[in-house]
């Protein structure tokens, strides 16, 4: 089978909006429109058709599938592939969200044209900014009482600090909303009615709006022609582009993220939606017209490069792992290059298994096709892979490559959490488990002492996010404990200790000697232990027996009960007994040794720091300072990012518990943050004691 579509041709883009902007009614319209679609239905009445899934569409909840894959027939007549890829509305720093992000190649913003730009419209804006992901504005809801497109623009420049290019001007607005100006035409498209599926007239501009029109002409014009300098000295002599030529500017604009083309309509009363498509054909780039992906050599660890074309070996993400009523566990995968059939086996490099390709789906709004092949550029849901989880990369074995090298640190908090009714314990534990197969920066586990469930991860909000989707997905309510920070203790001094272990109550005895040398392990984080051990004073056997009774006991240090990290121990001397020695006698030795040795060790709480990041308006910037420092914080710097700034800070985990809150009150929820692990750092005396008061 040959691909059906050349790549080029392939348009895979997302629709990124804050809640409430109309993203689910302009989804439907384009899947409507955009032909897959046979049933139509407005949001929230029961009947929408990106709601599949027939008990969801009861409770009236829209469950989106990770891709959809449709066409659109362009200005030229020629159908062009479009995968409308989900981008999820909760924008925080979870990899799932990033990942989304990842596999896209372009978007549209949607704005609510009476609102603006909104906060959130400022958080999902710089998720993407951060990404480099092309962008087109489609001001929605222009038949809202106060929607105001020109408003609109200036907030893109004032709020976004982005380069609006406006392709339309609206016709009216609030009920009066009859259509828009393609300013690139130069003709009015009118709307007959707002039925679903209504008939546009092109018409003469109308007179009154002819010379704003004109204005706004030439501002686009303006701005295209800075792309090209033999266009812009054509330009300055008096020559004016051609429509063609106008489209590749701004085609290449919108592609470098130069600036984004805004356009206008209502999706609930069905105008815009058309000429929008066409954009997305016109200006939104195909696979290969975006950088190659990198990744590294599996074995080699060599920088590469994968171009998005068939002839290069198959090397594909997984960036979204799904539950399907039909089909169980279904993998979305985004194919970078070369082709993948079904049957084949391929690596997954990170978990360094093989996976076999079983069945292989495309999914469309209301159905799904099994497919046999796909190629570079196509997004495929994979049922039963066993080992892949999100993030990883599934590739030829000949050539295997990892598209994207991610560390998980440690998580640095942790939460106990059990469900609300105990009828709920068995779906909350198949719950967390989904979502921890699908995220691997959350872990779940049972506290062995008190049987408590603890789920752990990077942080508050990560955790907060997990309960939230827990309850919306799955609809198991929990209660959550008080967050805790994972602490660690370490040594700071030498120390020689030599212990011997002796027990003769009658029968077989025990005994063990053991002399060691406890000492700070300036390498690294790892428990390290050696035996100096000549002439037999300790036999081989007994060995393993001293160094597993060691790290038994650094699993729960000293000073609060808090593993231990960054301990070197040297077993130098002992003696052993014939008959009474054993494996046994000697891990209860070795143990009994270092905690004899422990006060002489300087034993010292650690914590987490972490790597903050916040973006926020020039104003705020103070305020946040200052509270960062009043957290413990150590300002690293800060720099400008489009308008916004960006500031960098080490601050331990332990006072960022609800910054989330302080932050948007500070900046009137305008400023964002993220933050991951550091590295562990010694606590101040006195927030020790606190520490050891409450945990030991
Ligand atoms: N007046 C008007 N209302 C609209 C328009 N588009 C969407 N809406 C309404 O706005 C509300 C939110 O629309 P949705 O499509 O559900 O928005 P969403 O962004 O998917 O929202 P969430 O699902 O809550 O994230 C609904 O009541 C829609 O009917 C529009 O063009 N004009």
């Amino acid at each position: 089978m040959a691909r059906e579509f050349p790549i080029h041709d392939y348009r895979n883009f997302g629709i990124m909006a804050h809640i409430d902007a109309g993203k689910t009614t302009t989804t439907e319209r384009i899947l409507y429109y955009t032909g897959k679609n046979h049933k139509m239905g407005e949001t929230h009445d029961g009947a929408s058709t990106m709601d599949w899934m027939e008990q969801e569409q009861e409770r009236g909840i829209t469950i989106t599938s990770a891709a959809t894959t449709t066409s659109w027939k362009g200005r030229d007549g020629k159908d062009r592939r479009f995968n409308i890829i989900d981008t999820p509305g909760h924008v925080d720093f979870t990899i799932e969200v990033e990942r989304s992000l990842r596999v896209l190649d372009g978007a549209i913003t949607l704005l609510d044209s009476n609102a603006g730009v909104e906060p959130q419209t400022e958080t999902v804006w710089r998720q993407a900014e951060k990404y480099h992901v092309p962008r087109m504005i489609f001001c929605n809801k222009m038949d809202k009482i106060g929607a105001d497109f020109y408003r609109c623009l200036e907030m893109i420049k004032s709020r976004l600090g982005a380069i609006p290019l406006a392709m339309q001007l609206p016709i009216g607005a609030e009920s009066d909303f009859k259509g828009v100006i393609d300013l690139l035409e130069m003709k009015a498209l009118v709307w007959r009615d707002e039925a679903l599926g209504a008939q546009w007239d092109v018409v003469e501009i109308p007179a009154d709006l002819q010379a704003k029109a004109e204005e706004y002409r030439e501002k686009l014009i303006e701005t295209a022609v800075e792309m090209d300098d033999d266009a812009m000295n054509a330009y300055l002599e008096g020559n004016i582009p051609s429509i063609d030529e106008l489209r590749e500017l701004i085609r290449k604009g919108t592609i470098e993220v130069k600036f984004h083309p805004v356009f206008c309509g209502t999706a609930f009363k069905n105008k815009g939606i058309q000429p929008l498509l066409d954009a997305v054909i016109d200006f939104l780039p195909a696979p290969d017209e975006i950088p190659a992906i990198k990744g590294i050599d599996a074995k080699t660890e060599a920088e590469i490069v994968r171009h998005s074309t068939d002839d290069e070996p198959l090397a594909m993400l997984a960036f979204k792992i799904m539950n399907d009523p039909f089909v169980g566990s279904l993998t979305f995968c985004r194919i970078y290059s070369g082709k993948l059939t079904k049957g084949i086996s391929v690596d997954n490099t990170v978990k360094g298994k093989k996976e076999r390709i079983g069945r292989m789906l495309q999914m469309h709004s209301n159905s799904r096709a099994d497919i046999e092949e796909a190629f570079a550029g196509d997004i495929v849901a994979l049922a039963g892979l066993k080992e892949t989880t999100t993030g990883d990369t599934l590739c030829d074995p000949l050539a295997p490559v990892i598209l994207e090298r991610m560390e998980f640190p440690e998580p640095v908090i942790q939460i106990a959490i059990e469900p609300k009714t105990k009828g709920d314990q068995e779906k909350m534990g198949l719950a967390l488990h989904r979502l921890a197969a699908e995220d691997p920066s959350f872990r779940v586990k049972t506290d062995e002492e008190s049987g408590q469930t603890i789920i752990a991860g990077m942080g508050e909000l990560h955790l907060d996010i997990i309960v939230d989707r827990m309850k919306r997905e799955f609809k198991v309510e929990a209660n959550v404990g008080a967050p805790q920070v994972a602490y660690r203790e370490t040594i700071t001094r030498s120390h020689e200790q030599d212990y011997t272990h002796k027990k003769q109550t009658g029968g077989t005895g025990q005994f063990a000697r053991v002399k060691v040398v406890f000492e700070p392990n300036t390498e690294s984080e790892d428990y390290v232990f050696e035996s100096k051990i000549v002439g037999g004073a300790v036999p081989k056997e007994y060995i393993p027996g001293v160094q597993k009774g060691i790290e038994s006991v650094l699993s729960s240090g000293p000073f609060a009960g808090f593993p231990m990290i960054s301990v070197k121990a040297t077993l130098i001397d002992g003696a052993f007994h014939d008959v009474d020695s054993s494996v046994l006698a000697f891990e209860i030795a070795s143990r009994a040794c270092f905690r004899e040795a422990a006060p002489k060790l300087g034993v010292q709480l650690l914590e987490p720091v972490m790597k903050v990041e916040v973006v926020t308006p020039e104003e705020y910037v103070g305020n946040i300072i200052g509270d960062l420092n009043s957290r413990r914080g150590q300002i690293q710097g800060q720099e400008a990012r489009g308008i916004a700034v960006v500031i960098n800070a080490m601050v331990p985990l332990a006072n960022m518990f609800k910054y989330v809150d302080s932050l948007r009150s500070m900046s009137q929820g305008r400023a964002q943050y993220t933050m991951q692990f550091d590295h562990y750092e010694p606590v101040p005396t006195a927030v020790a004691q606190e520490v050891q008061k409450k945990y030991a």
